[in-house]
């Protein structure tokens, strides 16, 4: 079955229409890369898989989303429960003014729990599962700010995973970072698809073709091909991919 699927999407700011018929399955245990030139719609897309775009005012959906079978955009849907099951990492690292283990310990606190020894194991086990635990094991009430931003990075990583979620949307999240702190949050990547499910927006075409199982094109608000990413970096089917993979635009 598929993780999340996508059905006849679309979404208007307004009256601007900014994404047009969007059918899209993604499968488990995956990465699936979101690439396209500025404002073609990347960032809008991923946002309705976990209904970010309901801050935005003015913006309406038709079509449907679902996400381990349900509507998300349904009727009875508990958004607080779906946010909870699809973690989010943004651009630019932003970890709270808090302690790194207050960062981590935030999320669980908010869900209830509140047993010292339960908080300390869940801050452990999401700071080693995002490849942190031992370089910062011994400063956890240190301030997060005083990390670097690679490290702040994979923190972000461990917030959302502190909640158990089973599904990561990830924003670019490697743009603001060295090409170190981004090999290393790649290397993490591959290691988290054997536990969750993984979508990312990424300018890097690089990026896209290491990491990424599956890669969708998106040109104006369209989904122009969606395929295995060889498929896409080597013999795409359609001539506006092999244009924007070969540098031709973009
Ligand atoms: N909050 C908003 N209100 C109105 N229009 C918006 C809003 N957010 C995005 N748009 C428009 O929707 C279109 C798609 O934008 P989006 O940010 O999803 O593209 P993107 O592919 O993620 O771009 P980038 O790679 O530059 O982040 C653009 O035309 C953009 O101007």
């Amino acid at each position: 079955m598929s993780v999340i699927s996508v059905r006849e999407l679309n979404l208007y700011y307004g009256k601007q229409q900014a994404l047009h018929h969007i059918h899209l399955d993604v499968e488990p245990h995956s990465i699936t890369a979101l690439i396209g030139p500025s404002g073609c719609g990347k960032s809008t897309f991923l946002r309705t898989l976990n209904r970010m775009n309901d801050y935005v005012p003015h913006t309406r959906i038709t079509g449907t989303v679902k996400v381990f079978g349900e509507d998300i955009y349904g009727p009875n849907v508990d958004v607080e429960r779906l946010r909870k099951n699809i973690g989010m990492v943004f651009q630019q690292p932003n970890p709270f003014p808090k302690s790194i283990y207050d960062n981590i310990a935030y999320g669980p606190r908010l869900h209830g729990i509140t047993d010292r020894v339960t908080l300390d194991e869940i801050v452990e086990n999401s700071l080693r599962a995002a490849a942190l635990w031992d370089e910062v094991k011994d400063v956890l009430k240190k301030p997060a700010y005083g990390l670097s931003g690679g490290q702040q990075q994979r923190l972000c990583i461990a917030r959302a995973l502190a909640v158990q979620p089973q599904i990561l949307l990830m924003d670019e999240p490697t743009s603001a970072l060295d090409p170190i702190s981004t090999a290393k949050i790649e290397e993490l990547l591959l290691t988290l698809k054997g536990t969750y499910t993984i979508v990312i927006v990424t300018h890097n075409m690089q990026q896209a073709a290491r990491i990424s199982d599956k890669t969708a094109f998106f040109l104006n608000g369209e989904l122009v091909e969606y395929d295995a990413t060889p498929v896409i970096f080597q013999h795409p089917n359609d001539k506006r991919t092999e244009d924007y993979i070969t540098g031709r635009f973009g």
